[in-house]
């Protein structure tokens, strides 16, 4: 539907048309515009100074009525009036309850009504003219196969993939949901003229991925309008959104910033996102990116381990670790590592319980204590006399799944350059790569550090055997394999 109402242009709008739009459907601009800038125009529309903007002094540099907000809320109260928006969702259950599912549903209808070959279906609403201002975000999921190659070895290759499986599986069960609702089966699934592809589910999921913003009080929501400022961090965000006490949405211009006539009026999408998710969420990164920022790597229990199934079975934390960068330092965090770091003969164990209903269920045990939620387990742990042992067996963890993660990156190198893949992939993927492996590099070799010193700490030495106290009296080794 996306692709041929783009080629036919009932689902394009030329941006100059927002104005109009915006002016009718009560949208204020304050001393802005919005349109590309001349040498930038790969980064598409952004929010541009119409004239010298002076911070502390502006009025709110938009405003955008509470009503065209796409939140969950909103399109709750939408479907009062649209029943074909109404029985969609509640035919998807669940997902129709969530922020991303309503909004996916909601733009999928306005594609829908959009299409001139589908008459009578939904209520048109000012968004179903909004959507065509959108344009197509080249993110991963849009990659080539070829493309996706690129990213062997980074943490962006698993994501996208698991990504293009569950947007299958959230397809399949909308069609499923949807397809005995008679204009559904259709205007939608029907083999000769339904309108609605996988590449459709796609594009929505690109639309709210790329434009979604946390707002104070609202939650996730497409706010239009304000959804076309650039990112920009640290210092250089220029702007602030909000909404005010009616719920209205507003961009506003932070604080001591000045902008002159024609520079760009720029938000953050969040300064702590790492290079990974900048490129899965928004198609890019920042030229100023100099560090991968966060990375997060999985981890899998060894198959020679005995307790595997159980610790499976009992597992709430999620399955990896992650590695975060700020000012040159190095931190590591994991729920899931400590599940990995002790075995039966430290004190974890195992019961089945039967269930009122006859089911038998898996409890777990530390020392004697429930483990009703093992992401708590370092609580547990640190108050261990061994916790210096537990800590080094999980720094040993992490460091060799680093080390094999540096190892795929340094031998499955960027191949040459096919004239089939597209400019913009292959720049990301180059940059992604190099950003990964050296933060990879760096956090081998901080944990290096946290080994040795942690190695020395006489719990460590007394269970190693290796620690001779005053007397010379040797402790019993222990095996720390
Ligand atoms: C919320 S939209 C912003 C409006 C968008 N440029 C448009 O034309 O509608 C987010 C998208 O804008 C682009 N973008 C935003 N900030 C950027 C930046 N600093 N550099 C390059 N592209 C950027 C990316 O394509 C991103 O997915």
């Amino acid at each position: 539907m996306f692709k041929r109402g783009r080629a036919e242009g009932w689902l394009r709008q030329p941006i100059d048309a927002l104005p109009l739009w915006a002016d009718f459907h009560g949208v204020r601009f304050n001393g802005i515009k919005v349109g590309s800038i001349p040498g930038l125009e790969d980064r598409g529309s952004t929010v541009i100074a119409d004239r010298d903007l002076t911070g502390g002094k502006e009025d709110p540099l938009m405003v955008v009525p509470k009503d065209l907000i796409i939140s969950r809320q909103n399109i709750e109260i939408i479907a009062k009036a649209d029943h074909h928006l109404k029985e969609v969702l509640e035919a998807v259950g669940d997902f129709g309850r969530t922020t991303r599912g309503a909004v996916l549903i909601y733009l999928v209808l306005q594609a829908t009504i959009a299409c001139p070959d589908i008459n009578g279906i939904g209520v048109l609403h000012p968004l179903t003219e909004y959507i065509k201002f959108l344009p197509d975000e080249l993110l991963p999921t849009f990659w080539t196969e070829q493309e996706r190659d690129l990213l062997t070895g980074t943490t962006l290759r698993p994501a996208v993939r698991a990504k293009l499986s569950s947007l299958l599986r959230e397809f399949e069960a909308v069609r499923t949901a949807t397809e005995s609702i008679g204009w559904c089966a259709k205007h939608w699934w029907d083999e000769d003229d339904g309108q609605l592809t996988f590449e459709d589910w796609m594009r929505v999921d690109a639309i709210y991925r790329s434009r979604a913003l946390e707002f104070p009080g609202v939650g996730d929501a497409m706010v239009p309008c304000v959804d076309m400022a650039n990112h920009a961090s640290g210092d250089t965000t220029a702007a602030l959104y909000e909404t005010d006490e009616k719920g209205n949405g507003l961009l506003l211009l932070r604080d001591g910033k000045n902008i002159t006539k024609g520079g760009e009026v720029t938000i953050t999408y969040g300064d702590d996102k790492g290079a990974c998710e900048n490129i899965f969420s928004y198609g890019f990164l920042e030229d100023t990116m100099t560090s991968a920022k966060t990375i997060f790597l999985d981890l899998d229990i060894p198959i020679e381990d005995l307790l595997r199934p159980a610790k499976m079975a009992v597992n709430t934390a999620a399955p990896g670790f992650r590695i975060s960068e700020k000012d040159g330092h190095i931190d590591w965090e994991s729920d899931f590592v400590w599940l990995l770091a002790i075995n039966q003969e430290d004190g974890l164990d195992f019961k089945l319980k039967q269930t009122i209903d006859g089911q038998t269920e898996i409890e777990a045990f530390w020392k004697d204590q429930e483990l009703d939620d093992t992401s708590k387990l370092r609580t547990f742990l640190e108050q261990d006399r061994l916790w210096d042992v537990y800590q080094l067996r999980a720094v040993v963890l992490l460091q060799s799944r680093i080390e094999t993660q540096v190892q795929t990156l340094r031998e499955v190198k960027m191949p040459e350059r096919d004239p089939s893949i597209r400019d913009g992939p292959w720049q990301l993927a180059g940059r992604l790569r190099n950003l990964e492996l050296e933060m990879l590099e760096k956090a081998g070799a901080d944990l290096e550090d946290q080994k040795t010193t942690i190695f020395q700490s006489e719990v460590v030495q007394r269970y190693l055997g290796l620690f001779q106290d005053e007397a010379g009296a040797d402790e019993e080794p222990v095996d720390f394999s």
